[in-house]
């Protein structure tokens, strides 16, 4: 039996096996609203075999949404759509996650295909970024955000909260906060994005103090017997690489004492300057030190397309999940191919019956 399609247990949930669809934005919402287009995606991708679907950044307030077409779960209304996105993962035989995000200075953002740039200021569809200092991220992302009082970071970790106890209502059993890749969370944790002088800044159990207290009080709320796990990154390919993961890692260590199941290891993406050398797979070493040093089960993503990498990096033990993304937009059943790649018997069967029963009675020889 290959590695990665052993099952995977964790709290009360046992996943079908190690591989993840990672959330993957679609900016395809109005006013934050699921709609036929997020239902049919994600149940695709859950019929395709995946072990763990997680739905992509919904945003815990307006303003923290990456772009006006971003997912949110900021009020109750938005709770209906994510059901029936929750639902057909679950029929499919996924286990429904969701990444809940809030995305700091990067918000207030044109879609990918639409110059991936912020909205200008005087565009009515744009609105003011928010981020621990005023200190823009640059690039096309030039509007320097305010600076959050402590009112505002109190409302921001309510919004988290609250947003939670929706992603519950709606039927989710694996939560994801969104702690990395530039957003809010991350840019507390920032040295490139936070020059705070008070409690939530200077050192790195300052800058880390948002990120602790936001999870504790999602994990106050969030069923204990259901995995609650955090997406960061632990570090920047910036130069100051070694001092951020050792930072991170005494962060994931903290996190495993507040209550954290699963850590997705992930990159900061805190500065336009990083100097990111993509291969395949090659955060799984990086992955590896944090799980061993941390002591938590990991996940991780970032060039994790061939199924023989995934197998290879579950099977060293580097990850216990891996979070396989543009590969799975490229093909759906993406496990399927896994199954036939690494020789699991009757490949066919990681899909459900009425598809399975075809391409094994008729595979072409
Ligand atoms: C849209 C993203 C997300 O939701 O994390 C993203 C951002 C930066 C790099 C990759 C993905």
């Amino acid at each position: 039996m290959p590695a990665l399609f052993r099952p995977f247990t964790l709290k009360d949930l046992t996943l079908r096996n190690r591989i993840a669809v990672a959330p993957m934005c679609q900016y395809s919402a109005t006013d934050g609203r699921v709609n036929d287009w997020h239902v049919a995606h994600y149940a695709g991708l859950a019929r395709g075999g995946a072990g763990l679907v997680v739905v992509e950044a919904t945003a815990v307030s307006p303003e923290g949404r990456i772009t006006p077409a971003c997912l949110g779960l900021w009020e109750d209304a938005q709770i209906e759509g994510l059901a029936r996105v929750a639902a057909a993962i679950k029929a499919a035989g996924a286990v429904p996650g969701l990444q809940i995000a809030h995305a700091g200075r990067k918000a207030s953002a044109n879609r990918p295909w639409e110059g991936d740039d912020h909205i200008p200021a005087d565009d009515l569809r744009a609105w003011p970024p928010i981020s621990p200092s005023a200190v823009a991220f640059g690039g096309g992302l030039p509007r320097v955000p305010h600076e959050m009082t402590l009112s505002d970071i109190a409302r921001v970790r309510e919004a988290f909260v609250a947003t939670a106890r929706r992603a519950r209502a709606a039927g989710f059993e694996w939560l994801e906060l969104h702690f990395a890749h530039g957003y809010l969370a991350q840019s507390f944790f920032s040295v490139h994005a936070n020059q705070r002088q008070d409690a939530y800044g200077g050192d790195a159990t300052g800058r880390g103090r948002f990120l602790r207290e936001t999870f504790s009080a999602v994990r106050a709320i969030w069923p204990e017997r259901l995995p609650l796990t955090a997406r960061f990154g632990v570090l920047e390919f910036d130069g100051r690489d070694e001092q951020t993961l050792a930072e991170a890692i005494d962060l994931a260590r903290a996190w495993k004492a507040d209550g954290l199941d699963l850590l997705n290891v992930s990159i900061g993406f805190s500065t336009p300057a990083a100097d990111i050398r993509w291969a395949p797979a090659f955060l799984a070493p990086i992955a590896e030190r944090v799980r061993r040093e941390a002591g938590l089960p990991v996940a991780s993503s970032w060039g994790i397309d061939d199924p023989h990498d995934a197998e290879r990096v579950i099977a060293a033990q580097q990850m216990d999940l891996v979070m396989v993304g543009r590969a799975h937009l490229a093909n759906p059943h993406w496990p399927l191919v896994a199954a036939q790649r690494l020789g699991l018997p009757r490949p066919t069967w990681v899909l459900p019956a009425p598809y399975a029963h075809w391409l094994e009675r008729y595979a072409v020889k």
